[in-house]
């Protein structure tokens, strides 16, 4: 039985997300919001290289493979790279709402247990919104959209400004972001009503 938390019910003035019309068109792969990110980052060797392509109104799928790195018992995938699959998916949405955010609350259920090798396809979209709080729910099943369900998770996303990362990150990696045409070119794609 999944049992969600209080806090991820929106509240009764919450209304439904509107995709911003600058949003990938459906299809369209999101590319990695940072180069160094665990979940998407494609300059980052330890990370799971999460592909996230738009679908229709705030939704979206993506795929990663599991690694031998991703062990958590011998030839299955850890439960925290599994929730990081979750996070990065569901994290993502908000590429299609234009707005910066970072995750309040995760809920993760394990339904069963994905091998080694398996691609993990994942689906997600965005349920509510309700001022800066925004609300989601993803599912990743195994090898494919009709493999069986492995994961599923509900999500309270929070809007931030961008100097929530300015004012919190390492400033060595903060530098190194502010000097890089690509990430910055990557960090105006979320800026709404600058
Ligand atoms: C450049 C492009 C890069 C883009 C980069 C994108 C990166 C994506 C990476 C993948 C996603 C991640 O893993 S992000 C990394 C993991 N997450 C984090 O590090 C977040 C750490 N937490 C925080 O910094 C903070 O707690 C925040 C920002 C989440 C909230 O702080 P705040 O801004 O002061 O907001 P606050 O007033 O407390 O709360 C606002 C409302 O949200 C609710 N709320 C806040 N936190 C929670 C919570 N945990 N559970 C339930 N509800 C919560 C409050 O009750 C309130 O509701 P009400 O009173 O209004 O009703």
């Amino acid at each position: 039985m999944s049992g969600i938390s209080a806090s991820l019910t929106p509240p009764a003035d919450a209304v439904a997300a509107v995709r911003h019309p600058d949003a990938p068109a459906p299809g369209e792969l999101l590319g990695a919001h940072y180069g160094q990110c665990f979940g998407c980052g494609e300059d980052q060797p330890h990370g799971l290289h999460l592909q996230a392509r738009a679908g229709e109104g705030v939704s979206l799928t993506a795929e990663f493979t599991v690694q031998p790195a991703h062990q958590g018992a011998p030839g299955l995938a850890h439960g925290g790279v599994l929730a990081t699959a979750l996070d990065e998916t569901l994290g993502s949405l908000n590429w299609l709402l234009r707005t910066i955010a970072v995750t309040g609350r995760l809920e993760t259920d394990f339904v069963r247990p994905v091998p080694v090798g398996t691609v993990l396809y994942l689906e997600a979209e965005v349920t509510a919104v309700a001022g800066r709080k925004i609300y989601s729910r993803a599912a990743g099943r195994i090898g494919g959209p009709d493999g069986p369900v492995a994961i599923r998770a509900e999500a309270l996303f929070i809007e931030v400004k961008v100097d929530h990362f300015v004012d919190n990150g390492r400033p060595q990696e903060i530098k190194a972001a502010m000097s890089d045409p690509d990430q910055l070119r990557r960090a105006r794609a979320f800026e709404v009503n600058p």
